[in-house]
């Protein structure tokens, strides 16, 4: 017999697991074993043939753990009739070898001749890895602590079964079905007054705080959301929740590859993109790998992917500080600086918190101006700040007509790249909703009395804008249409590339509007599991239970 030499170090060992898959054999009364040529397989003795343990309703497993310098072990399988064991049937064909020191994963089928006319074909799994005298202690011990089926601590537990652990899979998914009916999701918290204005939640204008301007007007942006909450219902007669009430049930979803990006000029549905990232990229593996990736990203990626500016364009109301803020947080999570700059902050620091609509008339030259200098000094601290080791910089604006972003990609020049991420929405009912919302909650507004005056006020100064409106079709830009409704909108992308760039578009388009609860389902213990293995495709130990937790 050869001896094979083993792959791993000089006292590793080698985990043996032979899986073997056959739904007709449940209803057979026959039990799969195996046996073989070592003394521990029964030296080719079918008495003493090894039993194979149920794992799961339709599969068997054998395991165990070889020395790392045993001689080849040939085996086959056999059947031995539950009642009368001394008729056995063995499998058909040559014997298995099984030899040493690789790690590998098998996949053939067995054949049982079990009559003349009859044959049982099963799919037969033999898996073979190299195990280090750690990788061992570690099982042994996870062994001798989880011989009880473990319980995850503060999450619920639901029983599928506490009889059996053998049931068929119609079985298994009715009960799952029944108990997430009854599952009720819990209603958004209620966030009462105390929530402020989603815009003062960005930088403080610090070119202007230092300048000695008295902070107060920002203090008094930062009323409670809804002026209008004792005088007025709700849009629509509606609890229509605010941004933050939303932020709150927001769950981040995962990030893609690293490598997905589009560097030229496409148009994508959001359903394709979604399908193509996730088919083709797959998502990480765990949150660990993330960070990883940023670091490297921080430390070896190139120039422009490190210092980056997003620049906000969209007529008002289209949710531009909600994709600001939401970016900015995910751009945290992944472990870069960065920082949201919302002009109207500014604006309202420098000029008031009373502009009616005519300072953002197209043609009121001093209001144009004065929107262009908060604009700069905004771009001026972003800028700044980028200087002292700031990585992403979001200035958040209307940033409506070319000679603005011109203005915005001059500064920029040389320092950091832009991407111009801009806000359309042609929904009629959303943008009506929008309006409301924003006379209700911006601090613009906070003074006025009559809300149906605010709506007027803000329908106009959205006619204003409109009227010097220009799409962005310039650099590199990144278009979210109609991207609110959840369906049928579109992502827009041009001249997009690199390693971060690649992150927001995928960020993008997976953002949502909606609050929706994330049901994360938890596998019952599985055979790794009792093992202490990390990893793996194991079996379930049993079938008794399943956990799920909701996050929110
Ligand atoms: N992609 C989107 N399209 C349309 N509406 C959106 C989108 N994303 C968020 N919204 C909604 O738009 C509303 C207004 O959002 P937000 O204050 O961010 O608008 P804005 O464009 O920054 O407005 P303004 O320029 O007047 O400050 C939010 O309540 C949010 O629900
Ligand atoms: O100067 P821009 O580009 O119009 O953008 C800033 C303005 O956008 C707005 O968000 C439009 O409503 C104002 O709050 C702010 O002053």
């Amino acid at each position: 017999m050869a001896t094979a030499a083993s792959s791993g170090g000089v006292s590793d060992h080698q985990y043996v697991s032979v899986k073997l898959e056959s739904p007709r054999l449940a209803a057979l009364d026959l039990a799969p074993h195996l046996f073989g040529s070592h003394p521990a397989a029964g030296s080719w003795d079918p008495t003493k043939a090894l039993p194979m343990e149920r794992a799961a309703a339709a599969i068997w497993e054998l395991s165990c753990v070889l020395p790392s310098r045993h001689e080849t072990l040939d085996f086959k399988l056999l059947l031995k009739p539950k009642a009368d064991s001394s008729e056995c049937i063995v499998e058909e064909g040559p014997n298995r070898p099984l030899g040493c020191g690789s790690n590998q994963v098998e996949m053939t089928d067995a054949v049982f001749k079990l009559t003349e006319k009859d044959s049982l074909e099963c799919k037969v799994w033999v898996e073979t890895e190299m195990l280090s005298p750690f990788d061992l202690a570690a099982s042994w011990k996870a062994h001798q602590e989880n011989l009880q089926p473990s319980r995850v601590r503060g999450t619920y537990d639901v029983v599928m079964n506490t009889e059996t652990e053998a049931r068929d899979e119609n079985d298994f998914a009715s009960g799952l079905e029944l108990d997430l009916e009854k599952y009720v999701v819990p209603t958004t918290p209620n966030m009462g007054s105390g929530v402020v204005y989603a815009a003062n939640l960005t930088e403080n204008p610090r070119s202007l705080l230092d300048t000695g301007i008295s902070p107060n007007n920002l203090i008094k942006g930062d009323a409670p959301l809804n002026h209008y909450a004792n005088t007025k219902k709700d849009v629509d007669g509606r609890h229509t929740p605010s941004q933050e009430e939303q932020k709150a049930v927001f769950v981040d979803r995962g990030v893609g590859s690293p490598r997905f990006a589009r560097p030229t000029n496409e148009t994508v549905s959001t359903s394709n993109i979604k399908q193509d990232s996730e088919a083709k990229l797959g998502m990480p593996a765990a949150e660990g790998a993330v960070a990883a990736a940023a670091v490297a990203d921080q430390m070896y990626g190139p120039k422009e992917d490190r210092k980056l500016v997003i620049v906000l364009v969209g007529l008002p109301a289209r949710g531009k500080t909600f994709t600001a803020a939401k970016l900015t947080r995910y751009l945290r999570w992944l472990g870069h600086e960065t920082k949201h700059f919302n002009v109207g902050k500014y604006r309202r620091l420098k000029h008031g918190t009373n502009q009616t609509a005519d300072f953002f008339r197209g043609d009121n030259k001093e209001g144009v101006e004065a929107r262009n200098e908060v604009a700069a000094l905004a771009m001026e601290d972003m800028l700044s700040w980028m200087e002292e080791g700031g990585q992403v910089g979001i200035c958040d604006a209307t940033n409506s007509t070319r000679s603005r972003r011109n203005m915005l990609m001059k500064m920029a020049e040389g320092k950091c790249k832009i991407i111009f991420v801009e806000t359309i929405c042609n929904d009629q009912d959303v943008l009506e909703r929008n309006i409301r919302l924003k006379v209700q909650q911006s601090p613009d507004y906070a003074e006025q009395t009559d809300f149906e005056a605010g709506v007027r006020d803000f329908k106009e100064r959205l006619a204003y804008y409109e009227k010097v409106y220009e799409p962005v079709d310039e650099g590199s830009y990144i278009k979210m249409i109609d991207m609110v409704s959840g369906n049928g909108g579109q992502l827009q992308i041009n001249n997009i590339s690199g390693y971060l760039p690649g992150r927001i578009v995928f960020f993008l388009v997976n953002c949502h509007l909606t609050p929706r609860p994330i049901l994360l389902t938890r596998h019952g213990e599985s055979l790794d599991n009792v093992r202490g293995r990390i990893g793996g495709d194991s079996s379930l130990r049993s079938l008794i239970s399943l956990s799920y937790s909701l996050v929110v």
